[in-house]
């Protein structure tokens, strides 16, 4: 009789696959015709498409739940029923789920369409995110002029989408408690599939923040050279609008003025880039190089077709924040990127196509396990390549970098420099959605949203605003990702396993030995290894079809993530670092914030 049943059971679950296939497929092409094109005509059939198949998606779900899929002894034919009995947003009723999809496309198109004048030129007043303000954060050392530019983004990207951001977090938070969900928190912990994943994320933070605390006092005592004591003071937080980013999430645009190492011969990569003039397309090409070095899969025909790899200049409207598309057809797979020449876009370049590698490599599962095996595998994939790019090794490879000496100090330049992409991003990663998960569980109000972010920025980033702050702003929805209902903290986990996989592949690549210091983590470049490349390949074609251990513990043996991958590529850096702190006398850590923002 069971079996009977489950027979049944697999046939029925081979046609939802199919049927869902194609309403998916459906569901991205309108998503990305509104994301490339922000016009009234793609927002309304947008949300005209999600609507539709939200109500397909409530049929089949009905149809779903009545098979006795619980019982079943096919422990994968079970798992497919599981996540199919996840119905997501569709589970509200039409008027709620219309009032969310449209309170996060309101976010969405505030930002992309969010301008601001130029500091200099008061009459030029389109500058966008990108490329004008990225920009400005990396060669503008003015600090009035990063302090105006910085109050600006945040008051036309931020304060204007207040409102929406609430409505969408009520409307959230009821989908997420007809999925049998306290709050959208938990929801988003789920696909973790751990039921310690927050302590785990927590003991990731305690082993790194010591490292962390380091760099940060090293970093700030620069800024204090560079910009004097009244701007930058000797045991404070430091001002977020001098960190060359403006979010401070990345600090590599301070690189040129605080490397360890000043006068050892250093590559600026993107001039480097720019003088042998790199395009878009070839940092495309040069990065499916590296993949199909690996035997990994090249692009397919209509990637190159369909992708939009540089902001078109007809005036349009667009997302251009970098994302990765799978259309689900299992042939239809695209990048969007307003790419400007520079390292950090030919980075980006890599970390996208990584994403790309990861569709390919499960294209032939069932379309309910073409997902990463958790968050933050699929945004580690490309940042381990990058890994390996970012080599000085490499970088001669592609003849970017002149042969020069391979001492400590041009290694402990390079591993600073890593550290302030890498090291750096964790607590802003961690703090985004210790942020969020307080709001969806009500711990954060609307009366205190702005006062929670800093007080977490500080706490965690030691950072602190240009100025003052009050709850009439919301500097949260300034990052794309809270306005675009990203979730975040899939970029923290990738931060920290892309060193697990990365040293992993480097042993497979014979490129690294645990014995042998000659051959450190931080100068493994796996380029054209066919061992690295299968047991990469070997875990990317799970997707999400095993419970992620089982897919971390094809590549690297273990079954946990763990932060001894990043302390072990660091940890020439954090000895220099400690030296050097105590060296200066700098304190490390940061005193409580003086400028008001509760
Ligand atoms: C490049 C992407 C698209 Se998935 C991105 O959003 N990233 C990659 C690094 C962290 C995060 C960010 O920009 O905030
Ligand atoms: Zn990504």
């Amino acid at each position: 009789e069971r079996a009977a049943e489950e027979a049944a059971g697999r046939d029925y679950m081979r046609n939802l696959n199919e049927l869902m296939s194609k309403a998916r497929n459906k569901k991205a092409i309108a998503d990305w015709d509104y994301a490339s094109n922000i016009t009234k005509y793609n927002e309304d059939r947008m949300l005209a498409v999600a609507l539709e198949i939200a109500e397909d998606e409530k049929e089949y779900w009905k149809e779903t739940m009545s098979y006795l899929w619980r019982e079943y002894e096919d422990r994968d034919l079970k798992r497919m029923f599981e996540k199919y009995s996840q119905l997501g947003t569709s589970a509200l009723p039409e008027d709620l789920n219309e009032r969310l999809i449209s309170a996060v496309s309101n976010m969405q198109s505030t930002y992309a369409k969010a301008t601001i004048c130029d500091y200099k030129d008061k009459t030029k007043c389109d500058l966008h995110v990108e490329p004008e303000v990225t920009e400005i954060f990396a060669k503008s050392s003015d600090p009035e002029e990063l302090k105006y530019t910085w109050l600006e983004w945040h008051r036309v990207a931020g304060t204007a989408s207040k409102g929406n951001f609430t409505e969408y977090v009520n409307m959230d938070n009821e989908a997420a408690k007809l999925n049998g969900y306290d709050s959208v928190a938990e929801w988003w912990l789920s696909e973790y599939e751990s039921d310690d994943s927050e302590d785990q994320f927590a003991s990731l933070w305690a082993q790194v923040k010591p490292l962390y605390q380091q760099i940060h006092a090293y970093v700030r005592r620069h800024l204090r050279l560079k910009y004097g004591e009244k701007v930058v003071s000797a045991k404070g937080p430091i001002p977020a609008h001098l960190l060359g980013n403006i979010w401070a999430q990345t600090w590599n645009n301070v690189e040129k003025f605080t490397r360890p190492y000043p006068d050892k011969p250093d590559v600026d990569v993107t001039a480097a880039l720019q003088a042998q003039n790199y395009t878009a397309l070839k940092f495309f090409k040069t990065a499916e190089d590296f993949f199909t070095s690996l035997n990994l899969s090249p692009m397919p025909e209509l990637f190159w077709e369909r992708s939009i790899i540089e902001k078109p200049n007809d005036g349009r409207d667009m997302v251009c924040h970098a994302s990765a598309w799978d259309f689900f057809d299992a042939e239809d797979f695209r990048i969007k990127q307003c790419t400007t020449i520079t390292s950090a876009f030919f980075t980006t370049t890599h970390h996208e196509m990584g994403h790309i590698q990861y569709y390919l490599q499960y294209k032939d599962q069932p379309v309910v396990y073409r997902a990463g095996a958790n968050p933050g595998f699929h945004e580690a994939v490309g940042d381990v390549i990058a890994l390996s790019v970012a080599t000085p090794k490499h970088l001669r490879v592609m003849g970017l970098l002149e042969d020069g000496p391979d001492d400590i100090e041009s290694n402990i330049n390079q591993l600073y420099k890593m550290g302030l992409e890498k090291i750096v991003f964790l607590p802003f990663a961690y703090l985004l959605d210790l942020f969020r998960y307080g709001v969806f569980r009500g711990t954060t109000t609307t009366e205190d949203y702005n006062c929670h972010y800093w007080q977490l920025r500080e706490a965690l980033q030691g950072v602190e605003p240009p100025a003052p702050r009050t709850e009439d702003d919301f500097d949260p929805a300034a990052k794309y990702h809270i306005s675009a209902d990203v979730e975040y903290m899939r970029y923290y986990i990738s931060y920290i396993i892309q060193f697990q996989f990365h040293r992993s592949l480097c042993q497979l690549a014979g490129e690294y030995d645990e014995g042998d210091k000659t051959k450190l983590l931080s100068n493994c470049d796996i380029y054209k290894s066919a061992a690295a490349g299968e047991a990469l390949g070997k875990m990317l074609q799970m997707g999400s079809s095993r419970p992620w251990p089982d897919a971390m513990e094809v590549l690297t043996g273990q079954r946990n993530m763990d932060a001894s991958g990043v302390l072990e590529y660091f940890a020439p850096l954090h000895d220099w670092l400690k030296a050097e702190n105590e060296r200066t006398g700098e304190f490390v850590g940061w005193e409580p914030s003086t400028v008001p923002y509760c």
